[in-house]
C-alpha cells in the first residue's frame, strides 16, 4: 500500500483576512470533485499548477472530519496487529500541530487524542467481544527531536542529557534507547499525560507563528492485547514535524537560526529520501538526519498517512510550492502491510491459530528482503520516477486518470495548446519527458533488479557446485585457498555480528546500572530486561531480575500499606532520562568515578563470578555454535568493557552478576594471548605516551569526525557513526576523549579487530 497522502488548507488568522489567497482547494474543478490543490505559477500566474492528493481538505474543515476520514478506518487495523503512522508535514506556521494535537475544546481536538479516544474504545469492544479473554493496556512515549537530539517530552528538561537519547536498530526498526514508557489506563490519564509532555515540548515564537514548534514530536501509542496465548503489540505513531521556514522571511535571532537550520536540514533530507525512492535509489540517505532514521518512510511496515499542512496564502507562495512537490511525490512510496507478531506467552499449539479469532486471518510475513526498493512493487512497467519538480499541463484531452486519488501533481496550463497529458495514464509520455524505447528497456531494471539477479544467479551457480562437487574435482591448490578465504570471511561475519550483539546488551547492562545507582530501580528493571535477549541463560543477569523485581514490589505494598489505593493506576516503566554513559574504561583521567564507585571499586572481596566465568559461559554458548576459536578472541575483547563497565554494579543482589572481571588478569591474559603488534603498544599505552602512530589513530577517532573516522582501515559508515554517538555521550565530560588504544577497544561494538585493523592501516600508510 502507498503512503496516503492528503492535504489540508488552513483557514485565513484573524490578523491575515485582508491577505491574498492564493490556493485553491476547493475539490471541485468544474463542478465535479477533484482531490486537486491549485496554486499559480510564482512565474507566470496565467499558468496553474495542479497537485493531486488521496484527501483534500479546505480551509472550513473541522478537525472531527479529518479524524474520520483519515485516521478512524485505520483502527481496526491497529488493533489487527499492524503499526499506524500519522504525520503532518509543512511550512510553518500552516497549521500542523493544530492538525495533530489541536485546542482544548472538545470540537477543536485534534488527531492525536481522538486517536486515543478510539482506541481505548476499540480496546474495550475487542475485550468484551472476546467475552474477558483478551485484555488490551496502552502504553505511551513521547519525545521530540530536537537539533537532531533525542529527548524524551515525559522528562523535564532540567533532568535532560545533553546528548539526548541514542538510536539503535532492533528488529528491522528504529528503537529509542532509554525512551520511557507509561502505562496510560484512560484518556483521562493520557490528557494528563500529555498537556504535562508538551509543555516539555520546544516551542518559542517567530515571526512566522507565535508558537511554533522548534522540534519533531513523536507520541507513540502501544496497544497491547493479550490472551491465554501471548501478547500482541502494534503500536500508533502521531508526529507532528517541525516546519521549515525561510529564514529571510523569519527574522530569526541566532538561537531560532539555529533550530531553523537544523529542522530545515531534516526536512530537506526527508525530501532526498522521498526523492531517492521515488528514483528506485538503493541507498536512501536515511541515516543522514534522526528524524528520518526513526520516520523510515518506505522502510516501515504497517499504514502511513501524511497530512499535507497549507496556508493560503501569497507570502507562503515558494513555500507552498515546495511542499506540494515533495507530498505529492510521497504517494508514490509503497509501505508493506505487515502485522507485528504475537509474543506468545507459551509455545503455541501445533496447528492452533495465531492469537485470537481477529489474528487468524493475518497474512503471513514475508522476508523484508530489499527494502529500500519495495516501493517499486506499485510501480508500472511505464512509471519513471517523478522529476525534482514535476510540472505536466492539464488537458482537455487528457485521459482518464489512472485512479482520482492517485494522480501525480500536474501543472494547468489553460492557455497552451501544446499539452501533455499527465503521468497519472499508462499511456506514452510526452516528448520532454519520454525516452527512446532503448534507453528505457534497461531503465526498467532498476539497480535492485540487477542486484536480486546477480544474486540469484551466483546462489544458483554456488548451489550447483555444491551439487556438483563429487564429480567435479577443482583444483586442489585453487579450492583450498578459496576455502580459507571463505573460513576467514565467514568468521569475519559471524565476529563482527556477535560483537555488534554483545555490544548492544552491554549497553543496556550499563544504562540498567546507571538507572540502579540513580535509585530508578523501575528503569533499571527494564534495562535488564531488555538486555536478556543478548545473554540467554544467563543466571546470574535472571537473578538480579528477580532480585530487582523483588525490591520494587515490596516498595510497592509498603507504599499501597500507607496510601489507600486509588481508583486506577499508571504505572511508570521507564522515567529515568537516558544517563550519560561512561566510557568503561579504568583510567583515572577519563573516567572519574563518584566516591561512592571507588570505595566499592576497592572493596577486597572478590566477585562471586569474575570474567572468566563470564567468558566461559559464553563460550559455552558460542561453542554450541561450534565457534570456539572465535569466542576467545570476543571474549578478551571485551572483558575490559564488562569489567570497568559494570565493576562497581550494584550493592546487594547485583555484586552476584557475570560482569566483573578482575582487570589486572584480564590484561595480563590479553597480553599473553595476543601476538598482535597493536596489543603491545596498547599496553605501553597504559603506562607511557602513545607512539606516533597510536595517536595519530586516537586523534581521528577523538576528532569525532565520522568522514575522517570512516578514512581507517577497516571503519564502516556505520562503525564511524556508532563510535562519534558514543563518544558524543560522554560530551558533557570535558575531556572525554579516549587515550588508550585498550580504551578504545572496549567501545561497544569496536573490539580487537578494528582496533587492530585501523592501527595497521596507519602503519601501512606510513610505510608507503
Ligand atoms: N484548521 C485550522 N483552523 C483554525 N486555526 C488554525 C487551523 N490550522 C492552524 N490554525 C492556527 O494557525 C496557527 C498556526 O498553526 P500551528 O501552530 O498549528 O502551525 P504549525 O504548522 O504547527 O507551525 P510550526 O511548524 O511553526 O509549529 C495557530 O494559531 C493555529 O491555531
Amino acid at each position: 500500500m502507498s503512503v496516503r497522502v492528503v492535504a489540508r488548507l488552513r483557514p485565513l488568522l484573524d490578523k491575515e483576512l485582508d491577505k491574498d489567497i492564493i490556493v485553491d482547494a476547493t475539490g471541485e474543478k468544474d463542478g465535479k470533485p477533484s482531490s486537486m490543490v491549485r496554486i499559480p505559477n510564482p512565474k507566470n500566474e496565467a499558468e496553474e499548477f495542479s497537485f493531486a492528493f488521496n484527501g483534500v481538505y479546505d480551509m472550513p474543515t473541522p478537525q472531527e472530519e479529518i479524524f474520520t476520514n483519515e485516521v478512524a478506518p485505520h483502527l481496526k487495523s491497529l488493533f489487527q496487529g499492524l503499526d499506524v503512522t500519522i504525520f503532518a508535514y509543512g511550512v510553518t506556521g500552516t497549521g500542523k500541530t493544530h492538525t495533530m494535537r489541536g485546542g482544548m475544546k472538545l470540537s477543536e481536538r485534534g488527531v492525536i487524542p481522538r486517536l486515543l479516544s478510539g482506541i481505548y474504545r476499540r480496546g474495550r469492544k475487542v475485550a468484551k467481544d472476546s467475552g474477558g479473554e483478551t485484555s488490551v493496556s496502552i502504553t505511551l512515549s513521547y519525545y521530540e527531536i530536537y537539533n537532531d537530539k533525542v529527548y524524551d517530552l515525559f522528562e523535564a528538561p532540567e533532568k535532560r542529557s545533553l546528548a539526548g537519547l541514542p538510536l539503535r536498530e532492533k528488529d528491522g526498526k528504529t528503537i529509542v534507547v532509554g525512551l520511557s514508557e507509561h502505562a496510560c489506563d484512560d484518556l483521562k490519564d493520557f490528557e494528563k499525560l500529555y498537556i504535562e509532555a508538551n509543555n516539555n515540548r520546544s516551542t518559542a515564537g517567530t515571526k512566522l507563528n507565535a508558537q511554533s514548534s522548534r522540534s519533531h514530536a513523536i507520541l507513540m501509542v502501544k496497544v497491547h492485547q493479550t490472551d491465554s496465548e501471548g501478547t500482541l503489540t502494534s503500536t500508533a505513531s502521531a508526529i507532528d514535524l517541525a516546519g521549515s521556514e525561510d529564514n529571510r522571511r523569519t527574522e530569526n535571532g541566532k538561537e531560532r537560526m539555529v533550530e531553523s537550520a537544523s529542522i530545515n536540514k531534516s526536512l530537506f533530507v526527508l525530501s532526498q529520501c522521498i526523492d531517492a525512492i521515488g528514483r528506485g535509489d538503493k541507498r536512501i540517505p536515511y541515516r543522514e538526519s534522526k528524524m528520518t532514521r526513526i520516520l523510515s518512510l518506505g522502510q516501515n511496515n504497517g499504514i502511513t498517512i501524511m497530512i499535507l499542512n497549507l496556508a493560503p496564502l501569497r507570502s507562503y507562495h515558494l513555500d507552498t510550492l515546495s511542499s506540494l512537490n515533495v507530498s505529492s511525490r510521497a504517494k508514490r512510496i509503497e509501505v508493506r502491510e505487515i502485522e507485528n507478531e504475537v509474543v506468545f506467552t507459551q509455545p503455541p499449539r501445533k496447528g492452533a491459530p495465531v492469537g485470537g479469532a481477529t489474528l487468524q486471518q493475518r497474512q503471513p510475513l514475508r522476508p523484508l528482503a530489499n527494502a529500500h526498493n519495495t516501493h517499486a512493487v506499485g510501480q508500472k512497467s511505464g512509471d519513471k520516477p517523478a522529476k525534482a519538480f514535476s510540472v505536466y499541463t492539464d488537458s482537455k484531452a487528457r485521459p482518464a486518470p489512472r485512479s482520482s486519488s492517485t494522480a501525480t501533481s500536474t501543472l494547468r496550463r489553460t492557455n497552451s495548446t501544446n499539452k501533455r497529458p499527465s503521468d497519472s495514464t499508462n499511456s506514452s509520455r510526452p516528448t520532454k519527458l519520454a525516452k527512446p524505447t532503448v534507453a528505457r528497456t534497461p531503465a526498467e531494471l532498476t539497480a535492485a533488479k540487477i542486484e536480486e539477479l546477480i544474486e540469484r544467479k551466483v546462489s544458483e551457480a554456488l548451489a550447483n557446485r555444491v551439487l556438483d562437487q563429487p564429480s567435479v574435482k577443482p583444483p586442489i591448490e585453487i579450492s583450498e585457498t578459496v576455502q580459507k578465504r571463505l573460513e576467514a570471511l565467514e568468521r569475519k561475519i559471524e565476529n563482527g555480528e556477535a560483537e555488534e550483539a554483545r555490544a548492544e546488551g552491554l549497553r543496556f547492562l550499563l544504562m540498567a546500572k546507571q538507572h540502579k545507582e540513580r535509585g530508578e530501580d523501575t528503569s533499571a528493571l527494564k534495562m535488564y530486561e531488555m538486555a536478556v535477549p543478548y545473554f540467554p541463560g544467563q543466571e546470574k543477569l535472571g537473578k538480579k531480575i528477580s532480585n530487582l523485581r523483588a525490591k520494587i514490589q515490596a516498595k510497592k505494598d509498603t507504599e499501597s500499606a500507607m496510601i489507600p489505593p486509588p481508583s486506577f493506576q499508571r504505572t511508570t516503566i521507564v522515567t529515568a532520562p537516558i544517563p550519560k554513559i561512561q566510557l568503561p574504561m579504568s583510567a583515572a583521567s577519563f573516567d572519574e568515578a563518584p566516591p561512592k564507585e571507588k570505595s566499592q571499586s576497592h572493596k577486597p572481596k572478590p566477585m562471586p563470578i569474575d570474567s572468566h566465568d563470564e567468558t566461559d559461559e559464553l563460550a559455552i554458548q558460542h561453542e554450541e555454535n561450534h565457534k570456539p576459536r572465535k569466542i576467545k578472541a570476543d571474549a578478551e575483547s571485551d572483558d575490559e568493557f564488562n569489567g570497568s563497565a559494570l565493576e562497581h554494579e550494584g550493592d546487594e543482589d547485583d555484586d552476584s552478576f557475570a560482569y566483573k572481571p578482575k582487570p589486572k588478569k584480564t590484561k595480563s591474559k590479553a597480553v599473553a594471548k595476543s601476538s598482535l603488534r597493536v596489543f603491545s603498544d596498547q599496553y605501553d599505552a597504559e603506562h607511557e605516551p602513545p607512539t606516533p602512530r597510536t595517536k595519530q589513530l586516537l586523534d581521528i577517532v577523538n576528532s569525532r569526525d565520522v568522514a575522517l573516522i570512516m578514512g581507517l582501515s577497516g571503519v564502516g559508515a556505520k562503525k564511524a557513526r556508532d563510535l562519534v554517538e558514543f563518544l558524543e555521550l560522554q560530551s558533557e565530560d570535558d575531556g572525554g576523549n579516549i587515550q588508550t588504544l585498550q580504551q578504545l577497544r572496549a567501545v561497544p561494538g569496536v573490539g580487537n579487530r578494528t582496533v587492530e585493523r585501523a592501527y595497521e592501516g596507519i602503519v601501512n600508510a606510513c610505510l608507503v
